[in-house]
Order: C-alpha cells, then sequence, then structure tokens
C-alpha cells in the first residue's frame, strides 16, 4: 500500500478533515485519523489538506517522535508532474521558532533617517539667514 503513486491531483481530492491527505519531501500521507491528535492543531493541518506540506511542516522544526507518527500515516509517493504547485507556507499566525521577524524594516528605516536628516538641514539653512538678517539689520 505503501509504494501506491498519487499525482498531486488525487492527493488534492482529499482536502476535508474526513479525508485528510498531505505531501511532504514527496511522500503521500493520510493525516485523516490525526488531526484531532495533532498538538498543533487540527487548523493548520485542515490549511494544508490535499496539498504539498513540507515547508509548513519543516518550518515548526518537528521532533524526531512527530516523524515516526508521520511515517505510519504513509500511504505512497508523490508523482511529480509540470506544473503541480509548491510547498505551502505555514499560517501567518502559527507557532513557528524560525521565526520571520528581523530584515524587512531596513529600506524604511535608511529613508526616515535620509528625510530626517534633510530636515534638520533645512532648519539649519533657514535659521542661518534669519541670523544673517538680524546681523544685517
Ligand atoms: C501529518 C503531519 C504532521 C504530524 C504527524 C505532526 C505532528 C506533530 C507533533 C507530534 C507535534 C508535537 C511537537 C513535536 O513532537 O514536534 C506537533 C506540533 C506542532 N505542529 Fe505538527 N504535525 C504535522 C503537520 C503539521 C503541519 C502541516 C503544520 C503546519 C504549520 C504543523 C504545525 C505544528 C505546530 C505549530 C506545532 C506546535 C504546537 C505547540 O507546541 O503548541 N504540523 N506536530
Amino acid at each position: 500500500m505503501a509504494d501506491k503513486e498519487y499525482t498531486y491531483q488525487d492527493v488534492a481530492e482529499h482536502n476535508t478533515k474526513k479525508n485528510l491527505f498531505m505531501v511532504i519531501h514527496d511522500v503521500v500521507y493520510d493525516a485523516t485519523k490525526f488531526v484531532d491528535e495533532h498538538p498543533g492543531g487540527e487548523e493548520v493541518l485542515l490549511d494544508v489538506g490535499g496539498q504539498d506540506a513540507t515547508e509548513a511542516f519543516e518550518d515548526v522544526g518537528h521532533s524526531d517522535e512527530a516523524r515516526e507518527t508521520l511515517e505510519q500515516l504513509k500511504v505512497g509517493t508523490l508523482k511529480r508532474q509540470a506544473g503541480d504547485p509548491k510547498p505551502k507556507a505555514p499560517l501567518p499566525g502559527a507557532v513557528t521558532p524560525a521565526s520571520q521577524s528581523g530584515g524587512g524594516m531596513g529600506v524604511g528605516l535608511y529613508a526616515v533617517v535620509a528625510i530626517g536628516g534633510l530636515i534638520a538641514y533645512g532648519a539649519y539653512q533657514y535659521l542661518q539667514q534669519q541670523q544673517a538678517a538680524q546681523n544685517a539689520a
């Protein structure tokens, strides 16, 4: 049974709580019986139901125990075809140790500093002019 080959289309048909397949590292798993037991909740599993969950699964940093459980859910392998969707990333709200924070702000921060500098320079010029005008008077 574990040698059965599924296309992505086959897997995509199993996307409900009562019939839940997912692909991790090109292996097809039937997570139907596991949904209620998943420590990470059923929602994240349903979200990747019938899809490639490799990235979502790996991003969480699942334990060896989780991988053993996974082994028991194996039903076959994925027969990749051109145009198949790519692995799906986890929900933005999911608890992931591999946090994606940091970076991002870089360009915005430079812009703020640059604009702040320009304003300060403008103010300086203005004050200089005022002083010069006062001195002239
Ligand atoms: C059938 C596939 C999966 C199995 C067998 C599985 C199994 C487990 C197990 C045993 C744990 C407990 C912690 C550990 O041992 O690592 C866990 C936690 C977790 N899983 Fe999964 N998992 C699966 C798929 C997924 C997917 C696709 C996601 C998507 C994001 C996910 C998200 C999580 C999260 C967020 C936790 C942490 C829960 C917490 O500590 O509060 N899991 N999973």
